[in-house]
């Protein structure tokens, strides 16, 4: 019998990238792959995940202490998925196998003191004799409570650091870890008779008047069967009242799991809705495939408001009619609270919802009604990728263009990736949906890596809004400086007249309001960061937005001294002034980071909206994402250029899912839609094809742009940034970096660029630099970059598949 795990520490230094070796004890028989455990790991103790099991008798191994479920966490399929992602994305299998885990982690260990093994009381009397009483006070309340957190001895007298720093060094006591499991499952007890109804109302009859409460509980038992705490107190039958009947025989109580669950929506009834020729179309592609229970992917190419929410509802309908679960994901639960509520509708109570609000307790609870089977459908952003679900049917990515699919933090995943190979290893379909698709998940579906299924037109035919591009720079020529056209005035006019809604986009991506010096050019840049500070009007103040630093505004220029300081670039701010000025009476609401940090939270903004309390809704990228508000008829967009000229080989598609999107939230209900697109570069493919909803024009452009320069989907990147505290450090170590990467670049199918300074060459006083790899040759350099063994290096970040190159 095999009595050895092997247990990968969750710790997620990167360094530790091996598993190590416990003994498992005699009483702990469960343990098999997939258990989470309790280990001894240094001096302190951890959660670890055990991966395999051996019988290779080792001596001086030390015993794993508990398991932390009684069950194992990881099926077959976790565990699989996080071997490949550790493999592909070069991180350390505990950074991989920690996604799983709600919080991170399984555990809470603080630190806590206990006396010594061996103390001599005789020593430790003479040695505290001359020290305030409080040193007595401390060591006898340790001694006598055992393991005591610094939390508790913070409740005595004197000056506690001070008496522990003096304890421990001479050994009195020791410091230890007390360990609490997380995410413990609530539970409540329940109140029910043990005798038929029959017999509690003979005995409610047979007690005297006086005991009134014992009378009151049987009834009511009688009557519901089971009663909660809530109820008893709403009875005001206390404990006590309980106890007493208990003793006599006559009811008894049986400990329940509750579920916390904070995320409360209406849910809301809807008809059974005719689906339209393209759903039924694109479901009868999708419904053999969950039959099967093979692996197959989709895409779903649809126009803005073309229905793809209703097939992915039946699709997810379907592989639950196969008792199989279903993962949603889209990209961001806050501004997605429509398709949630929409899912909820659908399927009530077999829905979990993943929101970043949630606590570490809720989310276990999540996890265990899937674990369970009490649900079957998880949705939310991309961590809800790791749900345990034991008999996965189908992944849905919702809008799969969207970059926030990608974590910035290491492990640095894609979920599209994860998703597909995920899905892959458990015979589960993959649904991927957009007006806008990617690139490279277009170019893979149009080579038969998925199945295209295309959605053309709008529910019931409504038409796609038609839009005018305004030519900024004419404007200028005409002596117009303002930031609101004629055109844009104009339709904004008409909408409010009828009442309608607008939706008004800043794309201020690389282009926000920065101080200039109107003499000598000088712009005002952190002092930690290499970046334009930002002008903020509400205290008239500048702000870093990569370490939040807030500075005042100088009143002459720090280079030359010059008085002439002026602020450039539309804010959101300085289009509500000019809003205002031009609709006085408009209703306007702003979404941008100011707002949603500190009034209102993104869904709360658009639900005011969607109800109709503002005319006007004004913000960047994120009021142009996947709401449905039939009341909106004109959208306008504001610098619809401003990415473009990023150097960033994707400017060009993120404007242009940016605009269509923008413009795709314009009459979709049964009032026609206008876009106004007011740009500095209307000639550009990007605009030219946003300006006619037509994706296939925008992708035949981009993508002979991504052959000539062997980009993405012809190639893979992969970035690597050094950083260091020192200018001259961090090129020279780069520079070393580069040269131990020669071997790599010596294959043709590859090619190494740089290193040079990143875009944002210093952030919070770190400087960086980044080294980008070109490769059709994947396997081969993270292969060598595994062996270099640079990515347990603290001072280097590997990002494999980079959405962010600059
Ligand atoms: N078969 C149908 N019959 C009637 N109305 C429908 C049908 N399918 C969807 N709708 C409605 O059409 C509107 C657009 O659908 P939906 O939001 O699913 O589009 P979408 O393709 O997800 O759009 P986007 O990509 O712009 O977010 C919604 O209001 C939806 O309720
Ligand atoms: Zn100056
Ligand atoms: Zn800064």
């Amino acid at each position: 019998m095999s009595n050895i795990a092997q247990v990968i520490v969750n710790i997620p230094a990167r360094s530790i990238d091996k598993p190590f070796s416990y003994l498992i004890p005699e009483q702990l028989p469960a343990i098999d792959i997939g258990w989470r455990v309790l280990v001894p790991f240094g001096s302190r103790k951890v959660e670890g995940f055990v991966i395999s099991l051996e019988d290779e008798p080792t001596d001086g191994l030390k015993s794993i202490l508990a398991v932390l479920d009684d069950y194992p966490w990881f099926n077959d399929n976790m565990l699989k998925t996080a071997e490949w992602l550790s493999r592909y994305y070069l991180c350390s299998p505990a950074e991989a196998m920690r996604l799983f885990v709600p919080g991170l982690s399984g555990i809470k260990s603080t630190k806590a003191y206990q006396a010594a093994h061996a103390i001599d009381c005789e020593q430790a009397s003479i040695l505290l004799a001359a020290k305030p009483a409080e040193y007595r006070t401390v060591l006898s309340y340790i001694l006598d409570h055992g393991p005591v957190s610094q939390a508790d001895l913070a409740k005595l007298p004197g000056s506690i650091e001070t008496i522990l720093k003096f304890l421990l060094q001479h050994k009195l006591i020791i410091h230890t870890d007390t360990v609490l499991k997380r995410g413990k499952a609530s539970t409540i007890r329940l109140i029910n008779l043990t005798v038929s109804k029959e017999s509690a109302a003979q005995a409610e009859q047979a007690l005297p008047p006086s005991k009134s409460a014992q009378r009151r509980l049987l009834h009511a038992l009688i009557q519901t069967g089971e009663l909660s705490p809530t109820e008893l107190r709403n009875l005001h039958i206390s404990a006590d009242t309980v106890r007493k009947l208990t003793s006599q025989g006559l009811v008894a109580s049986r400990e329940v799991q509750i579920f916390r669950n904070s995320y409360n929506t209406i849910i809301h009834k809807v008809d059974e809705i005719t689906l339209t020729t393209a759903q039924q179309q694109a479901l009868q592609q999708i419904g053999p495939v969950l039959k099967a229970g093979i692996h197959k992917s989709f895409l779903i190419h649809g126009v803005t408001g073309s229905g793809k929410t209703q097939v992915y509802i039946k699709a997810v309908a379907e592989a639950r009619g196969l008792n199989r679960q279903a993962i949603v994901l889209v990209p961001e639960i806050a501004l997605t609270s429509q398709i949630v509520a929409r899912f909820q509708a659908a399927f009530g109570q077999d829905v979990v919802v993943m929101h970043s609000k949630l606590s570490v307790g809720e989310r276990h609870d999540a996890w265990r009604r899937l674990h369970s089977g009490q649900a079957g459908i998880v949705i939310g952003a991309r961590s809800a990728l790791f749900a345990p679900v034991d008999n996965l049917g189908v992944i849905i990515l919702d809008e799969e263009h969207e970059f926030t699919y990608k974590q910035e933090d290491s492990p640095r995943y894609h979920a599209r990736q994860v998703a597909l190979f995920r899905a892959r290893i458990a015979g589960a379909a993959v649904i991927l949906g957009s007006a806008t698709p990617s690139v490279e998940t277009y170019h893979q579906a149009l080579s038969g890596e998925h199945t295209l299924i295309t959605m053309d037109k709008r529910v019931d035919n409504v038409p796609l809004p038609p839009v005018t591009v305004v030519d900024m720079r004419e404007e200028l020529l005409k002596g117009r400086r303002s930031v609101i056209s004629p055109a844009l005035t104009e339709m904004l006019a008409e909408a409010l007249f009828r009442k309608e809604q607008a939706v008004i986009l800043l794309n201020r991506r690389g282009y926000s309001t920065f101080v200039l010096c109107r003499e000598c050019g000088h712009v005002l840049k952190c002092r930690h960061c290499d970046i334009a500070l930002v002008y903020h009007t509400p205290g008239h103040s500048l702000r870093c937005h990569y370490c939040q630093e807030r500075h005042t505004v100088p009143d002459t220029c720090p280079e030359c001294g010059s008085r002439y300081i002026r602020y450039f670039g539309a804010g959101t701010q300085k289009v509500e002034e000019a809003l205002n000025a031009l609709f006085p009476t408009a209703k306007i609401i702003r979404m941008d980071q100011d707002t949603t940090t500190k009034k209102m939270a993104h869904d709360k903004i658009l639900a005011a909206f969607a109800a109709g309390t503002y005319d006007i809704l004004l913000g960047t990228q994120m009021v142009a994402k996947g709401h449905d508000i039939p009341n909106v008829t004109a959208v306008g967009i504001i610098s619809a250029d401003t990415a473009l000229n990023l150097p960033d080989f994707r400017a060009a598609e993120r404007t242009f899912a940016l605009l269509t999107q923008a413009a795709g939230r314009a009459g979709r209900g049964n009032k026609a839609g206008r876009v106004v697109m007011q740009t500095y570069n209307p000639d550009h493919y990007a605009i030219v094809n946003g300006g006619m909803h037509n994706y296939q024009g925008f992708y035949e452009n981009e993508i002979i742009f991504r052959r000539q320069l062997n980009y993405p989907p012809y190639s893979n990147l992969i970035k690597i940034t050094v950083q260091a505290g020192d200018e001259i450090q961090v090129h020279r170590n780069a520079n070393q970096l580069a040269a131990e990467l020669s071997p790599v670049s010596a294959n043709a199918a590859t090619t190494v660029i740089g290193p040079f300074p990143a875009s944002v060459a210093k952030v919070k006083d770190i400087f960086r630099v980044n080294i980008l790899i070109k490769t059709k040759d994947m396997a081969e350099v993270t292969g060598h970059l595994a062996n270099l063994n640079i990515a347990c290096r603290k001072d280097v970040i590997i990002d494999i598949d980079p959405i962010n190159v600059l």
